[in-house]
């Protein structure tokens, strides 16, 4: 800044006797201060030319010096420089005025204009002071678009717990979970066979109950059917019952009439034995062991299957006519390490259930469940389940740490993992932010400390030290 400029500084009247070097460092020490100062600061003489501006006012209009130095505010007014000139205002009402102006470069700012009298009660200067809120309505907007956002995931998880409210013990966050709920609830009302695809321990079964308590068949029974772990012998006689000797033992399939038949893991049913579930889907009718006559089976057929039933199909261990039989609607239910958001509900609620069951009070740790959120969990929900339960039960600390999980050598946190971790650091920023927003705009709107702090509960020593903190 020249000499020339700063000579506007300080009043030219000055008492007699005073040495002229003391009054130079006197107007060097306030220029100094104006300048450092973090709220841009604009000055002008009692008829509202520009006397100075600082660095600040720069950064925050957006203005150089040399457009409104030495200018007239009504200039600047209506050459659209800024909007609306604080300082004719302050001098036109005769006391501080706060306005939001905004700048010819788009940015804007909380202005308080504030005239400054001489002996005689004329207006010598007037100071403005401005505040940038170009970032305060930045931070809005982006305030107001997680608002939004997340009054859409609100949405969409009420309307999720309102379909779930009958099973309040199915988790469902993670989107691809939400996607596989869905298109159960598509076809749970079509009374069609469901093939639910998965690796073992997704939540197959799971899947496959939920579809019947939506399905018009809720009030029926639902039979489970492990297809792998009935012995081949006795298979036919357990699935169809028998009939010999005028006396008749119903099977799985008839006990399961009027509701849902669910065949786990379908792939491991014999030939002969897939063939029948065929005539049992398409017509509706079994025969018995012993007995040539059919019976009635109304019952829905569902399926699932961790094996891949087409390459099952191709080696000639699945009928081809099975396969199209069961593969007409299918559902995937993805490996817990692609819904990783799953992760750590499903954590929380069986360590809630696991609590009670052993009258414990166990916690898991933020690393812990971080942890427990990176692993790949081959075994998925089931294997998840049984480290949840072995910890709870095992572990002698509470909270649990990542060193107490019996996977923990299997863990590695990644820096990614850990940015969960390190979030809430930058929610304390961003808690600066709104806070100094607050704290800016309680100032802009009283004018001064006492008022401004007394109106957000503060003492006027807080709120010019978390003034002083939020602005660097
Ligand atoms: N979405 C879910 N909400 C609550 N519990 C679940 C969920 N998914 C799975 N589980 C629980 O995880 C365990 C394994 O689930 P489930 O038996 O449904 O898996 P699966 O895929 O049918 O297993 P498998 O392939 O071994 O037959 C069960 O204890 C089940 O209650």
């Amino acid at each position: 800044m020249s000499r020339r400029e700063k000579t506007y500084l300080i009043p030219s009247h000055r008492p007699e006797g005073d040495d002229p070097r003391d009054i130079l460092m006197e107007r060097d020490r306030l220029e100094a201060i104006i300048e450092s100062s973090f709220d841009g600061i604009y000055i002008t003489d009692g008829s509202a030319v520009t006397l100075m501006i600082n660095k600040s006012y720069e950064a925050i209009s957006g203005l150089r010096r040399e457009e409104v130095l030495g200018k007239d505010m009504r200039t600047l007014e209506t050459t659209g420089v800024i909007s609306r000139s604080g300082t004719l205002l302050a001098i036109e009402a005769g006391t501080s005025v706060t306005l939001e102006q905004t700048f010819k470069t788009g940015r804007r700012a909380i202005i308080t204009s504030t005239p400054t009298f001489d002996q005689d009660n004329n207006i010598v200067m007037v100071v403005t002071n401005v505040r940038d809120v170009t970032e305060m309505y930045a931070l809005k907007g982006q305030l107001e678009e997680s608002w939004a956002q997340s009054k859409q995931y609100r949405d969409e998880l009420e309307a999720m717990r309102r379909r779930l409210g009958s099973r309040p013990d199915l988790i469902a966050v993670d989107a691809a979970t939400i996607a596989t709920i869905r298109t159960a609830d598509k076809l749970a009302p079509l009374d069609a066979t469901v093939l639910i695809v998965g690796e073992r321990g997704v939540g197959k079964s799971t899947v496959a109950k939920y579809i019947h308590s939506k399905s018009a068949r809720k009030k029926g029974k639902f039979v489970t059917v492990s297809c792998g772990a009935i012995p081949p012998e006795t298979m036919n006689e357990e699935l169809f019952g028998v009939a010999r000797d005028g006396e008749v033992r119903p099977g799985l399939f008839e006990t399961g009439s009027g509701g849902t038949i669910f065949l786990n893991e379908v792939g491991e049913l014999p030939p002969d034995i897939q063939m029948k579930v065929c005539r049992l889907i398409h017509e509706k009718t079994i025969t018995r062991v012993g007995s040539p006559d059919p019976v009635r089976v109304d019952a829905r057929v569902l399926a699932s299957t961790s094996h891949d039933l087409e390459q099952l199909t191709a080696e000639k261990k699945l009928q081809e006519e099975f396969y199209y039989c069961l593969n007409a609607l299918p559902v995937e239910v993805p490996p817990l390490r692609r819904r990783r958001e799953d992760i750590i509900p499903f954590v929380q609620f069986f360590a809630s259930e696991l609590n009670k069951k052993y009258n414990m009070k166990k916690k898991f740790s933020q690393t812990a469940l971080l942890g427990l959120k990176s692993y790949d969990w081959p075994g998925n929900v089931r294997e998840l389940h049984n480290v949840v339960e072995r910890t709870i039960v095992l572990s002698g600390r509470n909270p649990i740490e990542l060193e107490d999980l019996p996977i923990s050598d299997e863990i590695r946190l990644e820096e990614e993992d850990l940015a969960e971790l390190t979030e809430p650091v930058d929610l304390r920023a961003i808690l600066r932010q709104v806070e100094r927003s607050y704290l800016d705009r309680a100032y802009a709107r009283f004018g001064n400390v006492r008022d401004a702090a007394k109106s957000l509960g503060l003492d006027p020593s807080t709120f010019v030290r978390r003034r002083k903190r939020d602005a660097q």
